[in-house]
């Protein structure tokens, strides 16, 4: 790995860019279990999202985390019939969370459209579950909460589109405008499918840690505009912000349009941890 700006990990390939977030994650979980008994993590759908877990399933170190205790959420989701293979959450159980035996109670899905009749009433249907967790949260582990409406995210994966987009939030539509809710139903998506439901930026903004991994040419502007401080109507993906951390996690290519100032700031150095 190159030294890189603050907060950014420069990976020579994408491979080695899945398999240094998948031991990232393994560490981060056995270290939040270590503390506090359980752990949290949103997922994210997409190419890098979905390698970094396949590749958790395929690293020894696994066996460290007790994965029966660890709460997995998603960033956002396509509304789309149970068991379609396009599903964010089909993809994460078939890559992680089927071979690590996740137990069912512990995997927070969005309803699917055979079990709600629309896009919102599954959005809303998310935002009582989120709700409901960050409820029993309280009362049962006494944590504080960050948003009373929100369990606790520990770790809070994100992918990033050729056009910046994070979760289902996309540039200049009422998704990233949205405020005052946790979740938010997305119609006219530009990518499809159409109908989605993602968690709103101020929700994605309650996690403790944000890791954005991207791979690829196709995402150097997007990447470059997010770093160069652009704002987050028109590139979401530079209004994701960490409570604590904020983890630009990318490969060469994505890495090929950020600014010679930010390469050459004095903040550049090698990534801590
Ligand atoms: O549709 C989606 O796209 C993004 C990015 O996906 P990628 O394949 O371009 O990496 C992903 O983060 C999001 O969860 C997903 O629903």
């Amino acid at each position: 790995m190159r030294p890189s700006p603050k907060g950014v990990s420069i990976h020579p390939t994408p491979q080695a860019l899945v398999a240094t977030n998948a031991g990232r994650l393994i560490t981060k979980l056995v270290d939040v279990q270590s503390r506090r008994g359980e752990a949290t993590v949103v997922l994210t759908g997409g190419s890098v999202g979905i390698a970094t877990l396949e590749a958790v399933t395929a690293n020894p170190a696994r066996t460290a985390v007790d994965w029966t205790r660890v709460n997995f959420w998603w960033g956002d989701e396509r509304f789309l019939p149970a068991g379609n293979r396009e599903l964010n959450s089909v993809q994460a159980r078939q890559a992680m969370l089927d071979p690590l035996g996740v137990p069912a109670g512990r995997i927070h899905a969005v309803a699917t459209a055979d079990e709600v009749g629309t896009v919102e009433e599954a959005a809303a249907d998310y935002a009582r579950q989120l709700a409901d967790a960050a409820a029993g949260e309280q009362l049962e582990a006494g944590l504080e909460p960050v948003d009373a409406r929100l369990p606790r995210f520990d770790v809070l994966l994100l992918g990033v589109g050729p056009d910046a987009h994070i979760a289902s939030l996309f540039p200049e539509t009422p998704g990233i405008r949205t405020v005052g809710q946790t979740t938010v139903a997305v119609r006219d998506a530009p990518k499809p499918p159409p109908e989605r439901v993602s968690l709103t930026l101020e929700s994605i903004n309650t996690a403790s840690e944000i890791w954005l991994g991207v791979a690829g040419n196709d995402k150097a502007g997007a990447v470059g505009l997010a770093l160069a401080g652009a704002g987050p109507i028109q590139v979401p993906a530079a209004g994701a912000r960490g409570r604590t951390k904020t983890r630009w996690l990318i490969d060469e290519a994505a890495a090929s349009q950020l600014s010679k100032r930010l390469l050459a700031s004095d903040e550049s150095e090698e990534d801590e941890d």
